[in-house]
């Protein structure tokens, strides 16, 4: 019920509207994502996650996440401060409402990078994002890249690997997503990403432009 109105203030706000970037894990979100940002920092604000995972090396704490036990989030949780959050991969992660009110305040296109399950919360509320898939080629080049980033334990990697094939069919259900991505050729899969875009960041470049 609060999750609902908090939402309809969102919306009411009516400010451009939000961007949800979901797909399994290593398909290419942050990649993607990083450059949409490079390209338009006057445009874009990252919704930033709050998680109980460790760092990785070169991410930081207030940038890439907010970095938190799980009794801090947990108590975020019960105090009503997330819109959504999800167990993945053995931690938890969720997207705080003052993560998006930030962005949103700013007048920005707010980015969420979140998993499926955050996918379908996110449609129970009013917050009215594009929802774009982004999907690898294929589950080898997925584990490849995987691989390839280490981060990950081996046992971390086997739990993102089969959680990546329940998002990979999630993908495929109609009205799951308004694009889908497939990530082969960085550069052709950026040009998808932004002309999927194109509109709402003409949109906040002719408001920036006007104020
Ligand atoms: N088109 C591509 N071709 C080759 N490598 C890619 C491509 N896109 C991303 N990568 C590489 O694949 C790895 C995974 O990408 P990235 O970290 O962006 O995935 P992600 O979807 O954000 O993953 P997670 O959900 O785990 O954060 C990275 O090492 C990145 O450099
Ligand atoms: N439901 C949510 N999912 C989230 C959120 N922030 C990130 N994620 C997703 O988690 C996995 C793993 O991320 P990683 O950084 O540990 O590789 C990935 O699919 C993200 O999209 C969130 O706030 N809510």
């Amino acid at each position: 019920m609060y999750m609902r109105y908090f939402s309809r203030v969102f919306s009411a706000m009516a400010g451009p509207r939000p961007v949800v970037l979901s797909g399994p894990s290593g398909a290419g979100k942050s990649t993607l994502l990083k450059k949409l940002m490079k390209e338009y920092d006057s445009v874009f604000g990252f919704s930033v996650s709050h998680t109980t995972r460790n760092p990785r090396p070169g991410e930081e704490n207030g940038r890439d996440y907010h970095y938190v036990t799980r009794e801090v989030m947990q108590a975020g949780i019960d105090n009503g401060d997330f819109i959504e959050n999800a167990e993945f991969s053995g931690n938890m992660y969720g997207t705080s409402k003052a993560a998006v009110q930030d962005v949103q305040a700013k007048n920005l296109i707010c980015i969420l990078d979140i998993d499926m399950q955050g996918v379908r919360n996110i449609k129970r509320t009013d917050l009215n994002p594009i929802y774009i898939s982004i999907q690898p080629p294929s589950l080898e080049v997925l584990e490849k890249r995987l691989r390839d980033r280490k981060t990950e334990s081996e046992e971390s990697l086997q739990r993102r690997l089969h959680a990546a094939k329940v998002e990979m069919e999630f993908s495929k259900e109609p009205g799951a997503f308004d694009v889908i991505i497939v990530n082969d050729v960085l550069e052709d899969s950026y040009g998808q990403l932004r002309n999927a875009l194109l509109e709402e960041i003409n949109k906040v470049k002719k408001i920036n432009m006007s104020s």
